[in-house]
């Protein structure tokens, strides 16, 4: 596995493999690598011949009062993890290796990232997109692969791919958890024992708005009004939205046909966590 910090590198070692033929994948991330991240760079093995791994808080996409300082990071641990995994590059650059100077463009997808986690985190997914555009021209990947539990991102990733003809194929990974539900997150690491366990209260809300859809239901109000009395039953819960809304094009929905994504924001104390479920797609 090669690890590397420079841009320049991660050019010449990339240029190389294209040359002999092999399909590059890409796995973007901030660290601190959990199940859920793996999970991707399995992925990713599927669907190309040569996988590389981003590893960078980016600071851009964080708000002035979020936690990009205390955002948990451990390269060494990291690194042990994609070794294991067959991982083929890892490239972990600097905030100076990223942005060398006042940053003055910027890649900005309108309307769908005004709303959900977009409403609560204004200029994350402005920050999000150049990040990944950068990463993109950088990598110049066939394949990336996002996880579902970020839905908003993945949804304005592709239509970003999409409105700028960028040359790569986005695949969406499945959710993974813990076994008791909770959705893997490296922010799960901010919840001490009592709200680890008020935090399983997400995962519920969303087993009971799917037992509602398995029995028939498609009205989406109906949905919300449930998943948000289940959410509020925990007293640590304090929820930010839950929303339902198509999961290409992100307009809430009213009547539900075919497919769905129900997304929830709460706050556990003051970790802030998200999760979703998606109605209709096989993924
Ligand atoms: N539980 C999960 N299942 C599937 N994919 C995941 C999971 N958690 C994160 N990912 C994906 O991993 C990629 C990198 O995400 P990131 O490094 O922000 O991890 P995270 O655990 O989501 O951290 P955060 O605490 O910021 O939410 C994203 O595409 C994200 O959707
Ligand atoms: C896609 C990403 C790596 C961009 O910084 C980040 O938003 C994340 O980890 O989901
Ligand atoms: N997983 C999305 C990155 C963020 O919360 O900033």
């Amino acid at each position: 596995m090669i690890v590397t910090d420079k841009i320049s590198n991660v050019r010449n070692i990339i240029k190389e493999q294209k040359l002999s033929g092999k399909k590059i994948g890409l796995v973007p991330t901030m660290g601190y690598l959990h199940e859920g991240h793996l999970s991707l760079v399995r992925i990713a093995k599927k669907h190309s011949d040569f996988v590389a791994v981003s590893i960078f808080v980016n600071p851009i996409q964080f708000g002035p009062n979020e936690d990009f300082d205390r955002y948990p990071r451990d390269l060494e641990r990291d690194l042990k993890l994609l070794e294991k995994e067959g991982c083929d590059l890892v490239f972990a650059p600097s905030v100076e290796e990223m942005y060398p100077s006042e940053l003055l463009t910027t890649v900005n997808v309108d309307k769908i990232t005004e709303k959900l986690c977009g409403a609560f985190r204004p200029g994350h997914f402005k920050g999000v997109t150049t990040v990944v555009a950068k990463l993109f021209n950088i990598f110049t990947p066939d394949i990336a692969v996002f996880g579902q539990k970020d839905a908003q991102q993945v949804a304005v990733i592709k239509k970003m791919v999409e409105d700028l003809n960028f040359p790569v194929e986005i695949i969406k990974a499945p959710i993974v958890r813990e076994s008791d539900g909770l959705a893997m997150s490296s922010r799960n690491v901010y919840l001490n024992p009592e709200e680890r366990k008020a935090a399983l209260i997400l995962s519920k809300s969303l087993k009971e708005a799917e037992k509602l859809l398995l029995n028939g239901e498609r009205n989406a109000n109906t949905i919300i009004k449930k998943v948000n009395e289940v959410l509020n039953s925990e007293p640590l819960c304090k929820v930010q939205y839950v929303s339902c809304v198509h999961p290409d094009t992100l307009e809430d929905l009213t009547y539900i046909k075919d497919k769905a994504l129900i997304a929830i924001a709460c706050f556990i104390g003051t970790t802030r966590l998200i999760d979703n479920l998606l109605w209709g797609e096989n993924i």
